[in-house]
This record gives C-alpha cells, structure tokens and sequence, in this order.
C-alpha cells in the first residue's frame, strides 16, 4: 500500500473509512472489485492471468465479515471464477461474479452462470469475428504481436506484445472502431486492449443491480477505463473507492485516480488493504 498522499487520504484513514463504512450495516455491505489488474496481476497474455492468492484470501476475509463480496469483470463470469481460483475459498461461499460487463452472473451458491438481458444475435457475433481475423492478419494494420481473444459474446484485440504497444493502438483504433459500428456493438478501450462488446451493459448499471435500494454500504476497487461507470456509481452511492495503480509502468488512469478515496500500489497493495479492513471489521 502506499500512504495515498497524493489526494491527502492516507492508507491507514482509508481503512478505518473503509470499515467504518462497512462495519455500519454489515450485513447489507457490498465489497466489489474487477479482475484484472485488480485481483490478478497483468500477465502479457489473457489466458495466463490468475487470481492472487492473498488478494482472493483478503476478500474471502471480508466475505466472512459482510453480506456480499463480489467480481464485476470484462470476462466471461465462467472464466473468471476458473482464473480467479474461487472455488474452497473460505468466505467466498456466497460470491457473486458479474461477467461481461453485467451481461452474466455467476452465483457461488447456485454454482452456475445466468445470463442478463439480450445477447447479441449469432450472425452478427460472426460478422464481427471475421472482420477482426481480417484485420489482425493484416501487417499493415496489425503489427507483429497483435492478438485476438474471442470471448464469446465480445471479442478483445490485444497489443501488449507488440514492440510498440503506444502505435499499435493508434493503428487499430479506427478500423476496430468501424468493425464495431458496423455490427452495432461498443469499443471498450482497456490496458493495452481495444474490446469489441455489447451495448447497453456497463459496469456501474451492474454494481447498481447488485446494491440495490440506495444507502447500502458500498467498496469498489478498480484498476482500468472499464471500471469508470463503476466509480461514478459508487460515488452517487456515497461509499468507499480503491485505485488500484498498475505495477507495469503503463500511464495512471487519471479519472479513477481523482475519485479514488485511497491509491494502492497493484495487486499487493490491494491485498494488503482489503486484508487490512478485514481486521477492523473483526
Ligand atoms: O474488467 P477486467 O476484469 O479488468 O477485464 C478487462 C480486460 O482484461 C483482460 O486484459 C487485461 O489483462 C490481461 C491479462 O493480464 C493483459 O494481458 C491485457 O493487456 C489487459 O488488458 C482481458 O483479457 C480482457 O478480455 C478484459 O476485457
């Protein structure tokens, strides 16, 4: 963790606030976070992320001290909960993981995968996928080291791994966004990531769905573009924002920085910390 100087909060404040607020109602309290950056540290290739030990254990803490503890994430519910190493974790019995953006939810308790509102017709899933396989085939546009992850209801264009991740983006930005127009689906910008996915889905209707009624105590913790529409709903709620800053030197995310009401230093820092109000609330 660091001392969260930046916006004046230091991280010792942060966790009081942060089990002040949850120790308030408990039984009503949400703790949510993403996945990526978040909860697992970034790796350069999507299939290879998985969940930190200490930060699944630090929320299974909390899941044993409050109502709900939840993941809400760009991937499928299914692949986060396998990548996530959810399953046996003591406290996390009850989790929820809303995937896709909301357009999934998986309830630990139930064990399996429900979908919310429309999913996007077949044909146009198809359209989508060959124009993507055409363009990241193309040199010109897509240089060495691009790669596609199909997810099924969305498809995610990666640069990391090409040498000059900055120009990549700046290449397949256009043609990504004129792929997505033509099939009526959103471009979700991310780190070093151009996602291609459903409209009408975001990740603060989610949160919102998962809160409910106003006035439930409410923690988020977030790391990318993604999680914005999250803070903002957090914010209006009145509760509580972790800014997880990323360890890879890639450039903060000023619009989470400037809402967050702590900053900590990735994955470990986020443990530390969830780890840390867990001990407050006991
Ligand atoms: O909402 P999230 O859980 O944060 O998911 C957002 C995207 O994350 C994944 O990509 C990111 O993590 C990869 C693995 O560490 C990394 O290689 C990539 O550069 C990051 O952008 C995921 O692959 C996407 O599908 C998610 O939408």
């Amino acid at each position: 963790m660091n001392d969260g100087t930046e916006d004046g909060v230091s991280t010792n404040d942060g966790v009081r606030k942060a089990a002040e607020l949850l120790g308030a109602e408990p039984s009503r309290a949400v703790a949510a976070v993403d996945f990526d950056g978040t909860l697992a540290p970034i790796v350069p290739r999507p299939e290879d992320a998985r969940g930190d030990a200490a930060a699944v254990a630090a929320l299974g803490r909390l899941g044993e001290r409050i109502g709900t503890v939840a993941v809400v994430t760009g991937r499928p519910a299914e692949l986060a909960v396998e990548y996530g190493g959810f399953a046996e974790v003591p406290g996390l019995e009850r989790m929820v993981v809303l995937g896709h953006y909301g357009a999934e939810r998986w309830d630990a308790a139930a064990g399996r995968v429900e979908p919310v509102g429309e999913a996007v017709p077949a044909g146009r899933l198809a359209e989508l996928r060959a124009g993507l396989e055409r363009l990241t085939a193309d040199r010109e546009q897509a240089p060495e080291g691009v790669r596609l992850e199909d997810k099924g209801r969305a498809l995610a264009v990666h640069v990391r791994e090409t040498d000059d991740p900055v120009r990549a983006l700046a290449l397949l930005d256009g043609p990504v966004r004129a792929l997505a127009r033509e099939v009526g689906m959103v471009v979700e910008p991310g780190r070093m990531v151009l996602e291609v996915r459903p409209a009408g889905v975001d990740k603060g209707a989610a949160l919102a769905s998962l809160c409910g009624a106003a006035g439930t105590p409410v923690l988020y913790a977030g790391d990318d573009l993604g999680d914005v529409p999250a803070f903002r709903e957090v914010r209006r709620r009145g509760g509580f924002l972790v800014y997880v800053a990323a360890e890879t030197g890639e450039a903060p995310v000023k619009a989470l920085a400037a809402m967050a009401d702590v900053i900590v230093d990735g994955v470990p820092g986020l443990a530390e910390f969830l780890s840390a109000v867990a001990d407050q609330l006991a």
